[in-house]
């Protein structure tokens, strides 16, 4: 198939991880005869320096005319000042916004390589498998904003659509998984998470009765996911909560490293990023991560190129290379892996193990 990828490296440790996944992407392509055309294009702090804009407008005209688009992180110290008139985050919230991606998928599989790497209790990680489904493009992320002398303001608004067609897509994975969501809300004391729940009730009952649907407040929640992770299958919620949540689920597998998103609309076209930032304490080391970089290439050659096959073959080989003990730095006990070792036995691994039918003759 031919397909029009987008790369977006971005700041910190983007451009290193990107590197990775985007060498993931090419041997996928030369092994299966795929045709990937990729073009790079700067967003966040690098396109602030280049152009004074996060969000150039040649990036965002090529990520509306693509297939799919991938990107690494945004920010860092030098955009960070807090009098700063643009900031690196507004380019990647802007490019969500713009492209409609409303539910980003994040899913968290422990992997048993690295259950003794994790901060939590090897027992209580065993068979965890849970996607959070976070809401992006609404919420207080997107409401209002106001500076007003000594006091500021963020407001936080949703709409019943918006809940409703991310509760949605929520059920519609569940469907496919074991028939569980668990919303997360405030509802106790926030007016949008009353809508929220009340939404999601009516969502759940009148349009999937096979799914089974419970409420959560965020706060214990926060608790629950640490303590009974297991007992979670599609976790969904609005925009800030889901930021926080998953990055405290990111322990869960043992590293902000290691997990993969896919941010989705109605249209095939997705984003494709890993959970983590830019990493500044890191950049620049080589000893970056890459995992959560490349399973992203999973999920963006199954979800936006319908290539399942392909997927998997890339998840199998991070399985097979976490498998041989080859770990990142923040895992690693002893040798500890840099982004090229790691990317390097992930492609080891695509060459040996993922095969095409017609070559196997
Ligand atoms: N999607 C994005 O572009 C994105 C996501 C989160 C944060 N950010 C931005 O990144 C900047 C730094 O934010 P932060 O420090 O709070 O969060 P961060 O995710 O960049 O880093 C948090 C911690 O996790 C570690 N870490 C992150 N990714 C890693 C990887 N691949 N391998 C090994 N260790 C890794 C870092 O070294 C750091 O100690 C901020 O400007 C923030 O806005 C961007
Ligand atoms: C960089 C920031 C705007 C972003 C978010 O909050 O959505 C990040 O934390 C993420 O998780 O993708
Ligand atoms: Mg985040």
């Amino acid at each position: 198939m031919h397909a029009e990828i987008v790369v977006l490296p971005g700041d910190g440790i983007g451009p290193e991880v990107t590197a990775a996944a985007v060498a993931v992407l090419r041997a996928v392509g030369q092994r299966y005869r795929h045709h990937f055309n990729l073009h790079e294009h700067a967003i966040g702090g690098a396109a602030i320096d280049a152009c004074g804009d996060p969000l150039p407008e040649k990036t965002l005209a090529a990520c509306h005319y693509a297939d799919a688009v991938l990107l690494g992180a945004v920010g860092g110290p030098k955009w960070s000042d807090p009098g700063a008139k643009v900031r690196p985050e507004q380019g990647l919230l802007a490019l969500r916004k713009a492209m409609g991606l409303y539910a980003n998928l994040r899913p968290v599989q422990p992997h048993p390589a690295t259950l003794g790497a994790a901060p939590i209790k090897p027992h209580l990680l065993s068979g965890v498998d849970l996607v959070v489904v976070r809401e992006l493009t609404g919420g207080i992320y997107f409401g209002d904003k106001t500076r007003d002398g000594g006091s500021a303001s963020d407001v936080c608004r949703y709409s019943v659509g918006e809940v409703e067609r991310v509760v949605r897509r929520a059920c519609e994975l569940a469907r496919e998984r074991r028939r569980h969501v668990t919303s997360v809300d405030k509802a106790n004391v926030l007016e949008t998470s009353r809508l929220w729940r009340e939404v999601a009730t009516r969502v759940a009952r009148d349009e999937f009765p096979d799914v089974t649907l419970e409420h959560q407040l965020v706060d214990s929640m926060a608790m629950h996911l640490l303590s009974r992770p297991r007992s979670f299958d599609v976790i969904v919620t609005e925009n800030m909560f889901g930021d926080i949540l998953t990055d405290e689920a990111s322990m869960l597998a043992g590293s902000m490293g290691l997990l993969p998103s896919a941010s989705l609309g109605d249209e095939r076209v997705g984003l494709y990023e890993p959970i983590h930032g830019s990493a500044p304490d890191i950049a620049g080391r080589g000893i970056a991560n890459p995992i959560g970089a490349i399973l992203s290439v999973a999920m963006l050659l199954r979800h936006s190129l319908g290539l399942a096959m392909e997927a998997g073959c890339v998840e199998q080989a991070v399985s097979a290379t976490l498998d041989d003990g080859i770990f990142s730095a923040e895992l690693a006990h002893g040798h500890a892996a840099g982004t090229r070792e790691i990317t390097a036995a992930v492609l080891e691994h695509i060459a040996a193990d993922c095969h095409v039918a017609e070559l196997r003759d």
